[in-house]
């Protein structure tokens, strides 16, 4: 079995319990996982070795929330909303309609398409949900291309009641006949609970069914008003509680003492203009928090996580360390993958060799060059990938020392 050895690491965040950063370090990766991290100086020998050249290493980052199985756009709800337009649960009906005129194959290569755009930026781990379907065909199809690229799937049946069903037979339908068909590619099941869509108890009936069927629970709570979606959740013990903007403070005490992590998506409160979630309540009253791009065609057209986490830092008051945090282990955390052989977001021993290197010697970097794309490779699973890289790419002091091209440690 060969090893790889990346060195001139200059700034290493591993994400482990303490969340302190590492200087001049060193890993080593074996069969996709990592098998070795400490001081360079420490460094083993391996078969390969790739110098980073004096730049920062962490986590690929951890998309939680994202709707990538679509046909379509929505630029022009998109462009009249910032004209001043209201954002409406309806819209996801424009949606609705082009996917099902699309084929399977169609869907997945849309959301592939997607999923390398992200994995371009840093994303190593990544969910997605169906939810643009709702007919029985359209949500089945939606959930096999969602099994195609996403490591996590979200059964979202109830995202709204589609245009020429009766409200009651449709929950018929997603707690029946839908449920059974797309459970098996399903991890969670979710529910828009919001006006407009589902209220608090056809929510609770709906993720009380998935539960019964075998599912994790997670919840679109709070997004455009106090909708009862976040207590719903912590009552329920779901895993997440998605948008959050909307918060009373109660709805923070219940996060602070349930298991529940909100998760926060700043890229689509800037594309609805809706305000940006109380994060800094969140963090100081003892909630745990993520963040999350939202890929969607009508809230948040967006796959970067730099995006969110630059956002987080600058707009919402979060600190590098706790936005890096939540878009790698907090996020984790959101999909129960924050421990065990699979887990995701942090580098240890044992563990995914999932991570990134930046074009910049520290994580600050992510905000203080906001909008910049530092990100430079990716390996996940201990693959680098190929959209990415660090050829030709010069050392950040200058010296050309970077190294990729995998030449043998004598
Ligand atoms: N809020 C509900 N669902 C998506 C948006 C759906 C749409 O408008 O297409 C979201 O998470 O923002
Ligand atoms: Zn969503």
């Amino acid at each position: 079995m060969t090893t790889e050895l990346i060195t001139g690491i200059r700034e290493l965040t591993t994400q482990a319990d303490d969340r302190a950063r590492l200087n001049d370090a060193a890993l080593v990766i074996e069969a996709g996982r990592i098998l070795w991290i400490g001081p360079a100086s420490a460094a083993p020998a391996a078969d390969t070795r790739t110098d980073v050249g004096g730049r920062a290493v962490l986590p690929g980052w951890v998309d939680t929330h994202t709707h990538l199985v679509f046909a379509g756009d929505r630029a022009a709800e998109f462009e009249a909303r910032m004209a001043g337009q209201r954002y409406a649960a309806g819209g996801i009906n424009t949606t609705v309609a082009a996917t099902r005129a699309a084929s399977e194959e169609q869907l997945a290569r849309g959301a592939a398409r997607l999923r390398r755009e992200a994995e371009a930026q840093g994303t190593t781990f990544l969910e997605t949900k169906t939810g643009y379907g709702l007919d029985l065909a359209s949500e089945t199809r939606s959930a096999r291309a969602a099994t195609s690229v996403a490591d996590v799937v979200t059964f979202l049946g109830a995202h709204l009641v589609p245009d020429g069903i009766d409200r009651r037979d449709y929950l018929d339908l997603v707690t029946g006949p839908m449920l059974a068909a797309v459970a098996p590619y399903a991890d969670y099941i979710d529910a828009f609970c919001e006006v407009g869509a589902f209220d608090v108890e056809e929510s609770r009936e709906v993720l009380l069914a998935g539960r019964a069927a075998g599912l994790g629970v997670r919840v679109h709570g709070n997004q455009l008003g106090f909708s009862g979606g976040v207590r719903l959740a912590v009552e329920l013990g779901a895993a997440s509680v998605d948008h959050c903007n909307h918060l009373k403070e109660r709805d923070i005490e219940a996060l602070a003492g349930g298991a529940t992590v909100a998760t926060l998506l700043p890229a689509c409160d800037l594309s609805t203009r809706q305000p940006f979630p109380p994060a800094r309540r969140l963090l100081g009253a003892g909630a745990r928090i993520a963040l999350a791009t939202n890929c969607n065609p009508g809230t948040s057209y967006t796959t970067s996580m730099p995006f969110c986490v630059s956002t987080a830092v600058l707009q919402m008051g979060l600190t590098i360390d706790e936005a890096v945090w939540a878009a790698t282990r907090g996020a984790a955390a959101a999909v129960g993958r924050e421990n065990g052989a699979d887990a995701a977001g942090s580098l240890r021993v044992g563990g995914w060799a999932d991570l990134q290197v930046l074009d910049a010697p520290s994580v600050a970097h992510l905000a203080y060059r906001p909008g910049v794309p530092l990100t430079l490779a990716v390996w996940r699973r201990g693959v680098r990938s190929r959209l990415c890289g660090l050829e030709g790419s010069d050392g950040l002091d200058g010296s050309g020392g970077s190294d990729a091209s995998g030449r043998t440690d004598a």
